[in-house]
C-alpha cells in the first residue's frame, strides 16, 4: 500500500510542486499518473524512492512511514520499488544478460540465484533469443524490456515506470504495456507516469489526473481525459 497524507512539496521557496495532495493507492493496484509537464508526476515518484523529503505531510510505503526511515535503510526501500524509465539507462557496454545481472550483483544477491534468475526474466519479458546482444543491438522496445527485465528481476512489490513508453512507437508501446499489465496480474502494484493518451485509453485502468500539483480526477477505469 502506498499513501499520500496531506503531502506538499515546495522546491525553493514559492515553486509549488504538490500542494495538500491525498492519494491512495492499494496492493495490487495498477494506476495511471497523468498530467502536463510540470503537474507534479516525477515529483510524486521522487518522494516515493525517498530521493527527496516532502515538505508537509506524511507517506506510507507498505505501512512504513517514509520519515522514519534512516539514510541507511534508503537502498531497502528501492529494493521494493522496481524503476523503469523513459531512456530505459541501461549500461552500453553489457548485454541484456549482463546489465539484469549487474543490478542483481550490486544489490548482494547470490551468484546461484543471479544465474537462474536472468535467463527467466529474459524469458518472460520475450528476450530469450536475445540476451547476449548489447543495448545498441537491440531496438527501443526490446532495450524497454530489458530495463523492465531488470526492475523485476528480483520481484519488487511495487513497479514503477516514468514514462515507459515515451520513446517508443505506438506499437511497441502496446507490447510494453501489456508486459506491465502481467506484471500487475503476477500481484505487483504497478505505477505509470505518462502523457501516453492512446496507451491510457486503451488500458481502462485506475487513472489519477494531475494539474499545478493537486488531483483533479481520480477514476476506477479511466480514459486520459474525461469523455464527453
Ligand atoms: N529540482 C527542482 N527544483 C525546482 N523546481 C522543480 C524541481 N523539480 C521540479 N520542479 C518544479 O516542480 C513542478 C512539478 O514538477 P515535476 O517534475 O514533478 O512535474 P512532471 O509532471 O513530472 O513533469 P514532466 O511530465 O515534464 O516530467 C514544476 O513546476 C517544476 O518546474
Amino acid at each position: 500500500m502506498i499513501r499520500f497524507e496531506n503531502v506538499t512539496k515546495l522546491y525553493g521557496r514559492d515553486t509549488v510542486a504538490l500542494e495538500k495532495l491525498d492519494l491512495e493507492i492499494e496492493d495490487g493496484e495498477f494506476v495511471f499518473l497523468v498530467g502536463q509537464s510540470g503537474s507534479g508526476k516525477s515529483t510524486i515518484i521522487r518522494l516515493l524512492l525517498k530521493e527527496i523529503e516532502p515538505t508537509t505531510g506524511v507517506i506510507y510505503v507498505r505501512g512504513k512511514k517514509l520519515s522514519a526511515i534512516g539514510r541507511r535503510k534508503v537502498p531497502r526501500l528501492r529494493r521494493d520499488i522496481g524503476c523503469v524509465f523513459q531512456d530505459f539507462k541501461l549500461l552500453p557496454n553489457k548485454t541484456a544478460r549482463e546489465n539484469v545481472a549487474y543490478a542483481m550483483e550490486v544489490t548482494g544477491q547470490r551468484r546461484r540465484q543471479i544465474r537462474v534468475k536472468v535467463p527467466q526474466i529474459l524469458d518472460l519479458v520475450g528476450l530469450g533469443d536475445k540476451m547476449d546482444k548489447l543495448p545498441n543491438e537491440l531496438s527501443g522496445g526490446e532495450q524497454q524490456r530489458v530495463s523492465i527485465a531488470r526492475a523485476f528481476v528480483s520481484q519488487p512489490p511495487i513497479l514503477i515506470a516514468d514514462e515507459p513508453t515515451g520513446n517508443l512507437d505506438p506499437e511497441t508501446s502496446i507490447g510494453i504495456m501489456q508486459l506491465l499489465h502481467r506484471i500487475n496480474r503476477i500481484g505487483t502494484t504497478v505505477l505509470v507516469a505518462t502523457h501516453d493518451r492512446e496507451m491510457v485509453d486503451v488500458m481502462r485502468k485506475r487513472v489519477v489526473a494531475l494539474e499545478d500539483g493537486r488531483i483533479v480526477r481520480d477514476r476506477v477505469k479511466g480514459a486520459y481525459s474525461d469523455e464527453v
